[in-house]
C-alpha cells in the first residue's frame, strides 16, 4: 500500500465517445437555431408598436430556450465513464477497508410506510462489505413506536435474510423489490413480518405483548408529541460485539434507531436539523461506529446494487488519482 512501484489504477475513466449521427444531427439544429435568429433580427417589423414588441418578446423567448438547449448539448457532447476494478480495491485493502456508516432519514410513518423504510435499511445492510465494518442508522423525526418496531423486526429478519443475499447473490437486496413478482407465501418469513407489520400499523398503539419484547418501547412513555420529546437511541444490533451474528454464524452489521430531542419554539430544520445529530459535534455515530465514510439516504430509495460501497470506495482510495474525485 502506498508504494506505487508496480500501481495500477482502482478506477479508469474512459470516453465512449458519440456516435457520429448523433453529433450531426445535433449540428443541423444549431444551424436551424441560428437561422431563427437571423430571420428574427433581419424581418423585425418597423410599424405598429405592438407588433414590433411581440416580435421582440418572442425573439428572447426563442433566445432563451436556444442558450438553455445550447448548454445541455454542450455537456454532453463528449461524454466519459469511469469503471472501477474493485478486485484489485479487495487485494490491496481488503484488510485495512475503512469503516462505514450509513445514515437513513425517515420522518412520518404514514407517507413513508415503515414496511418501506426497513426495506431501504435491509438493502443497506445486506451490502457486500464487512459486516463488522459497517453500521446503519434510522434517523426517525416522526418518533414512531410502530417505526421502532418495524426496526426490530427487520433486525430479526436479517439474521435469515444477509446469508440468504450472499448465498444466492440476490439483487436487489430490498426484500420488497426481490420478491415483487413472487406470491408471499413463496417465502413466509418475509410475509409474515409484512403482516405483522399491517396488522400493528392498523391499531393505534403498539400492543402490550409487543412491547415487552424490547424495553426500548419504554422510551414512549416520555415522549408528550412528536414535536415535544427527548432523544431516543437504540442499538438493535451492536455489531462491535462478536457474538451478534446471523444464523449462518456470521458477523452482523451495527443497527441503531435514532430519533434527535425536540422541543416546542425550538425550530428542527427538517432533514438538515437531523443530519447534523447524526454528522456534527454531538455526533451520536461518533460514539458508536465513528465511520471515516458516511452516507445518506432517503427512506424511499433502497440500494440496488450491493456493490455501491466498494465501487466508492475505488474512487476514494486510488493512491494517484483518488484526490481528483474522491
Ligand atoms: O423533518 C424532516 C423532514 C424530512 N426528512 C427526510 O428527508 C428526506 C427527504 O425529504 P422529502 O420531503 O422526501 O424530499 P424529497 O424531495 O423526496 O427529497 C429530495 O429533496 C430533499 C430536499 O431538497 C433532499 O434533502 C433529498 O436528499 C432529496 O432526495 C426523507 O427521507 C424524509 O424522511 C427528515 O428526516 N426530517
Ligand atoms: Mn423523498
Amino acid at each position: 500500500m502506498g508504494n506505487n512501484y508496480g500501481y495500477l489504477p482502482l478506477f479508469e475513466t474512459k470516453s465512449p465517445g458519440r456516435p457520429f449521427l448523433i453529433k450531426l444531427y445535433v449540428l443541423t439544429i444549431f444551424v436551424a437555431v441560428c437561422m431563427i435568429w437571423v430571420y428574427r433580427v433581419r424581418y423585425l417589423p418597423v410599424e405598429g408598436v405592438l407588433e414590433r414588441w411581440t416580435w421582440i418578446g418572442m425573439f428572447f423567448a426563442e433566445l432563451w430556450f436556444s442558450i438553455y438547449w445550447f448548454i445541455t448539448h454542450l455537456v454532453r457532447w463528449n461524454p466519459i465513464c469511469r469503471c472501477t476494478f474493485k478486485d484489485r480495491l479487495s487485494q490491496r485493502f481488503e484488510k485495512d477497508l475503512p469503516r462505514v456508516d450509513i445514515f437513513v432519514c425517515t420522518a412520518d410513518p404514514e407517507m413513508e410506510p415503515p414496511i418501506m423504510v426497513i426495506n431501504t435499511v435491509l438493502s443497506m445492510m445486506a451490502y457486500d462489505y464487512p459486516p463488522e465494518k459497517l453500521s446503519v442508522y434510522l434517523s426517525d423525526d416522526g418518533v414512531s413506536e410502530l417505526t421502532f418496531y418495524a426496526m426490530l423486526e427487520a433486525s430479526r429478519f436479517s439474521k435469515y435474510w444477509l446469508p440468504f443475499c450472499k448465498q444466492f447473490s440476490v439483487e436487489p437486496r430490498s426484500p420488497e423489490a426481490y420478491f415483487h413478482n413472487e406470491p408471499l407465501d413463496d417465502h413466509k418469513l418475509y410475509g409474515d413480518m409484512k403482516n405483522w407489520i399491517k396488522v400493528t400499523s392498523k391499531q393505534d398503539q403498539v400492543s402490550e405483548e409487543i412491547r415487552k419484547e424490547h424495553k426500548g418501547f419504554s422510551e414512549w412513555d416520555f415522549v408528550s408529541s412528536r414535536h415535544d420529546h427527548q432523544a431516543i437511541v437504540q442499538i438493535l444490533i451492536d455489531g462491535r460485539d462478536p457474538l451478534a451474528m446471523d444464523n449462518e454464524a456470521q458477523r452482523l452489521p451495527s443497527l441503531v434507531y435514532l430519533s434527535r430531542e425536540k422541543r416546542p419554539r425550538y425550530p428542527h430544520n427538517v432533514k438538515a436539523r437531523a443530519m447534523n445529530a447524526l454528522f456534527s459535534c454531538i455526533r451520536v455515530s461518533s460514539r458508536i461506529s465513528n465511520g471515516p465514510i458516511n452516507m445518506n439516504v432517503d427512506c424511499d430509495m433502497y440500494s440496488n446494487d450491493s456493490n455501491s460501497i466498494r465501487d466508492a470506495l475505488c474512487f476514494f482510495m486510488d493512491e494517484e488519482k483518488g484526490h481528483e474525485i474522491g
